[in-house]
């Protein structure tokens, strides 16, 4: 995976992420900044740092960020805590949410509103009209995005048309008599640089599975949750592991298919399956609250 992201990389759609894409994408999203007033940057929860794209810094400059870490029903809650209070104490707002609870939206603005305070009320001092802040919302594929875009825009969403400096494609949208959002979401890259956040943001269901082999992925998801939430495999599977034990990722696969019933395959277990298993109880969180890094991986 080294030094992916001068060669791009691929999504969970297959989308490839070549560097064509990538100043195309950058481009839209400049243009969309100079009629913004803030960022809203979504990041997912279980993994806060792998789910930044790399760049964003760069493109959106100096303009003001509020960082929502999404899925906060399916991370560790402790960890979730300290990944917000990190990106507060290096400057950022930041929060976290679920975006399957509506009530989460309107603090969502609220922030936003507060973020802006000063801009707004410096504007009023200078004896501008009060006007709608308007807010783009951004993050790489599966972060939630257009849920959040079109839960806001079922609800209350009245198109308010083009703006000067804004293709025909892309609509503002009032959701609120002081808030207004771009009614698509600027969709970024995720980072490539290593191996390390290729996996977990494979383990997020971001990218395509299949550029990773999944064996190797399996075991790296048994020792981790070993490691970390050994209580959640117990739940899950009653399966406890002893990493000293040779033996033990046989055990776990033998013990996993006999658990959930799982057809022998030519009179062996069948591994696919239980990795398969595994995999779509990561996905969709049933595995339980799991954090996939902690704020002490940040490199930059
Ligand atoms: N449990 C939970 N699921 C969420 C949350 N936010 C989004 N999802 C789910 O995550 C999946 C991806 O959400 P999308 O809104 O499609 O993400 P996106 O960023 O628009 O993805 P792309 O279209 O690939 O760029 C969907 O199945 C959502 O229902 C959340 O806070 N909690």
């Amino acid at each position: 995976m080294n030094n992916l992201e001068n060669q791009g990389g691929v999504n969970k759609s297959g989308i490839n992420w070549f560097p064509g894409h990538m100043a195309k994408a950058r481009r839209e999203i400049s243009e969309r900044m100079k009629v913004i007033d803030i960022v809203i940057e979504l990041v997912d929860s279980r993994a806060p740092y792998s789910s930044k794209n790399p760049m964003l810094n760069d493109i959106i400059n100096q303009k003001p960020r509020l960082i929502v870490l999404t899925k906060k029903d399916m991370s560790d809650d402790e960890k979730t805590k300290q990944w917000v209070h990190y990106y507060e104490s290096i400057g950022y707002q930041a929060m976290s949410v679920n975006l399957k609870n509506f009530n989460e939206y309107q603090k969502i603005i609220e922030k936003c509103r507060k973020v802006l305070k000063p801009k707004m009320d410096k504007e009023k001092a200078r004896g501008i009209k009060p006007r709608a802040i308007r807010a783009m919302v951004l993050g790489i594929p599966n972060v939630g995005k257009s849920t959040f875009i079109n839960k806001l825009a079922n609800r209350k969403a009245t198109v308010t048309g083009n703006k000067p400096g804004v293709t025909k494609a892309q609509q503002i949208i009032r959701v609120a008599k002081d808030f207004e959002l771009f009614d698509t979401p600027g969709v970024l890259w995720p980072k490539f640089e290593d191996e390390h956040i290729a996996r977990n943001i494979a383990l997020l269901g971001s990218i395509k599975q299949d550029i990773l082999p999944l064996d190797d992925l399996f075991v790296y998801v048994m020792t981790y949750l070993t490691k970390y939430y050994p209580d959640l495999l117990k739940e899950r599977y009653g399966l406890e592991i002893d990493l000293d034990d040779s033996d033990w990722l046989l055990k776990a696969f033998d013990h996993i298919a006999q658990k959930r019933k799982i057809k022998l395959l030519r009179g062996e277990t069948d591994y696919d399956r239980v990795i398969q298993l595994v995999f779509s109880e990561i996905y969709d969180g049933s595995i339980g609250k799991v954090t996939w890094e902690d704020y002490t991986c940040v490199k930059d």
